[in-house]
């Protein structure tokens, strides 16, 4: 493995039971980039966020997270992988800066310092002033924001994202979308989220990853903004995945 290798999976497989979701799946994820993961339901796109996440273990294959296996040696990725999912799971009896510092609490980061960082990433995610709001005093992009916020304030080397945009209208999740792609790349993190929306991953992705359920990776490419802005490109793009997840030769 590089340096650059974030993630990597090797011949993955899991099954449940008799019951095979995934073969054969190779992937990886390199430092500052941010990977579209897509597929159609039942595809695995949950299987193998899990498994990254380290709370399912694969059956077959290796996996590496910042080059620990992610089920094997959870406690070492602590504060190194921080996740927000599609409902935001913020406690309602905490405010929002009190949601935020949680993890830093918990990570034993002293009370003065994770206010500060806490307060500090409600303002890059445009949230300067709702710190000590209470989760129903919210609209749910701002809660969506409080977790993005409480996601990247422990300074983790890998976000993942699964279907964290999808609950919102369009409009909010297209700002926050945008948002949250130029927090990452600012801050270089490292970024790996599932939707099933392929203008999403198009939008926000430095790579897409499409996954089949049988096939395994079906479809990878790169994107660049050139192509972001040349719709004819985006759109052919946008008619390849969609083939892909219907099951169509890509
Ligand atoms: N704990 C489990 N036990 C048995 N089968 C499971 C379990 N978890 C998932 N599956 C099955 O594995 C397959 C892949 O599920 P998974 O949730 O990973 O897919 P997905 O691509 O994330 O789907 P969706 O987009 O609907 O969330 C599905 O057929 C699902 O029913």
């Amino acid at each position: 493995m590089t340096d650059q290798t974030v993630i990597r999976l090797e011949g993955v497989g899991k099954a449940y039971g008799s019951f095979r979701v995934l073969s054969g799946i190779d992937m990886q994820v390199h430092k500052g980039e941010i990977v579209a993961l897509l597929g159609q339901t039942g595809a695995g796109k949950s299987t193998v966020m899990n498994m990254i996440m380290g709370t399912q273990e694969a059956t077959e294959g290796t996996i590496r997270v910042a080059g620990h296996d992610p089920h094997a040696e959870f406690a070492r990725l602590r504060g190194k992988l921080a996740v927000s999912f599609q409902t935001d799971r913020l406690l309602p009896w905490r405010t929002a800066v009190e949601n935020c510092e949680l993890g830093l609490l918990i990570l034993k980061i002293p009370a003065a310092e994770a206010r500060k960082r806490a307060l500090t990433w409600l303002s890059r995610v445009k949230l300067d002033g709702a710190a000590d709001k209470y989760p129903h005093e919210l609209s749910g992009g701002m809660r969506q924001r409080v977790s993005l916020a409480r996601a990247l304030c422990v300074d983790p080397e890998l976000v993942l994202l699964d279907e964290s945009f999808s609950q919102l209208d369009h409009v909010t999740s297209r700002t926050l979308r945008q948002d949250f792609a130029a927090v990452v790349r600012e801050y270089k993190k490292t970024c790996l989220f599932v939707t099933h929306r392929i203008d999403d991953a198009i939008e926000m992705a430095d790579r897409v990853i499409v996954l089949r359920p049988k096939v395994g990776v079906a479809l990878e490419e790169s994107i660049d903004d050139t192509l972001r802005a040349d719709p004819a490109q985006a759109a052919a793009l946008h008619g390849r995945i969609a083939a892909c997840m219907d099951g169509d030769p890509a």
